[in-house]
This record gives C-alpha cells, sequence and structure tokens, in this order.
C-alpha cells in the first residue's frame, strides 16, 4: 500500500495567530525532509498531515479523500505519526519497551487487537522487527521510564516503525540520539523509502541534506522545495537561518558547515 498526501492552499490559524498560509504540496513515496527555523511551522504542517489539526482554509487530502473523512482505523493504518520529544514524565506510565512498541500494533488493529494466531504471529514479527531496526531489543523488559533520552526516543521509532504504515510522519526523529544512530536512522530512512513515505521535521541540516526533498518552511510559508543538491536550495537555506550555517554542494551531495567566524 502506497499513500499519498496533499495539502491544498492549506492554511492553519493557532491561538488566533496564522501559524500556515497558503501551502500546496504533494508527498508520496520517498524521505523528504521538512526544515526551517524555530516557530516556522514545522511540527504544526506534520500534526495537519496527520489529521490532528482542522484547517482554517484549504485542505488536507489523504489519496484524493479529506483527511477528516477517514476513519480513525484507516488513517491509523495508513499514517503513523511521532510527536516531538517531551518529558519523560509524560510517557506510558509503568509499561516496559516491548509493550510500548506494541501500542502501535494496537494502533493498526484497535484495542481487540489480533483475531487469530496468524494475526497475532505477525505483530510479534512487526514489534520484533521494529525493535531490531531501532536497536532496542536487549532492553524489552526495561521500564521505559527507566531509559535515557535517546533510548526512549528508539522505543518510540519502534512503536512507530511497528505500526507497518506505508506514511511516517517523524517529528525531530533524532532528539537525543547520539551520532551513530543519527547516522544509523539516515540510513534506515534511505532504505525504507523506495516504498514509503518518510516526513521528517529535521533541524540536523546536514542529516536533512540526505533526503529526497526538502521543504523549507519560513514563518508559516513554503519557500523551498527542492532535491538537496540543488543550489537555489543551499542559497535559500543560508538566507533563512540569517548566514548562520553555509551550505555547499559536494560530489555526493550537499555539505553544511556553521559560520562561527566574525
Ligand atoms: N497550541 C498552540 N496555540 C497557539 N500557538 C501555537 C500553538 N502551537 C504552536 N503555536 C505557534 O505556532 C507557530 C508554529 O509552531 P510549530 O510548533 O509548528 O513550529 P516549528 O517550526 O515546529 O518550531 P520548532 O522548530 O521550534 O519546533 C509558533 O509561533 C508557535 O508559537
Amino acid at each position: 500500500m502506497t499513500v499519498e498526501l496533499e495539502t491544498c492552499g492549506l492554511g492553519l490559524v493557532l491561538g488566533g495567530r496564522p501559524v500556515l498560509q497558503d501551502l500546496s504540496l504533494r508527498i508520496g513515496r520517498g524521505w523528504t525532509a521538512i526544515v526551517g527555523p524555530n516557530g516556522a511551522g514545522k511540527s504544526s504542517l506534520l500534526r495537519a498531515l496527520a489529521g490532528l489539526l482542522p484547517a482554517a482554509s484549504g485542505q488536507v487530502l489523504c489519496d484524493g479523500r479529506p483527511i477528516a473523512s477517514w476513519p480513525g482505523r484507516d488513517r491509523a493504518q495508513r499514517i503513523a505519526w511521532l510527536a516531538q520529544a517531551g518529558p519523560a514524565g509524560e510517557l506510558g506510565g509503568d509499561l516496559d519497551v516491548a509493550e510500548t512498541v506494541a501500542l502501535g500494533r494496537i494502533a493498526r488493529r484497535g484495542l481487540a487487537g489480533a483475531r487469530n494466531t496468524a494475526e497475532l504471529a505477525e505483530d510479534r514479527a512487526a514489534i520484533a522487527r521494529a525493535m531490531a531496526l531501532t536497536e532496542c531489543t536487549a532492553w524489552a523488559t526495561r521500564p521505559l521510564q527507566a531509559l535515557s533520552g535517546g533510548e526512549r526516543q528508539r522505543v518510540l521509532l519502534a512503536r512507530v516503525l511497528a505500526t507497518e504504515a506505508p506514511m511516517l510522519l517523524l517529528d525531530e526523529p533524532t532528539t537525543h540520539l547520539d551520532a551513530p544512530h543519527q547516522v544509523a536512522l539516515a540510513r534506515l530512512f534511505r532504505r525504507l523509502a523506495p516504498d514509503h513515505g518518510v516526513v521528517t521535521v529535521l533541524h540536523d541540516l546536514p542529516i536533512a541534506l540526505h533526503a529526497d526533498r526538502v521543504l523549507l518552511l519560513q514563518r508559516g510559508r513554503l519557500v523551498a522545495d527542492a532535491a538537496p543538491t540543488d543550489p537555489a536550495l543551499h542559497r535559500a537555506l543560508e538566507q533563512v537561518f540569517d548566514q548562520a550555517v553555509r551550505v555547499g554542494a559536494t560530489a555526493n551531495g550537499a555539505q553544511v558547515s556553521l559560520a562561527l567566524d566574525d
């Protein structure tokens, strides 16, 4: 199954203020990175794509139908959403790691869960696969609350992967991850990209520039939608980030450096 999300002239208003304005784009298969300054509207766009925020104007379509018209279970089987990492205390009470990952299967099947032994085997295999992909198998019986920030982030990613949804909307998935696990995650997104939509909000530009496509938001507007190799994107990034970064083309794509010198 593949899923296509589309925003048509999307506008969002939060707390009486416009947060997104007149945003039109289509997202299907491939890895799309959403970047931009704090408050640009990245998380709000992701939540709107997930059907979690109502449009003030325009609309969000999932496979051509308004996102709000999809029954919850059908939508959950198509789209999985990872929230921005919050304090540990906000997360599921006393659940252990395997139970937390298994919540991804409840999102897919509903509370009744597997209806027969074949579905139960599917659930177990999906949970094991997701935990292996994020390298958290060894912690299966540890309480989620007892993990470090980076370990917890990997478990929450595993929960999203366990849904086996074809469209993954991930808000700052690299938060708390060390460099090797950031790289592992970028490789995973590349591996998933041929038959999934993987949409990641990222502050980490070096990682974002390994996506297939980069969306640059500024003050609620889309200012660039381009391949990471596009020099116009590099110029737009330097401008939007107020010359605090320098972006240049390399043989393999693009390179980002921080402009620390005066
Ligand atoms: N519930 C809310 N009520 C009022 N304003 C909100 C609400 N949520 C977000 N905003 C505002 O909407 C704007 C966009 O927020 P959003 O979280 O989408 O930005 P972002 O690009 O993801 O930022 P960051 O990089 O800091 O995570 C911000 O100005 C924010 O203050």
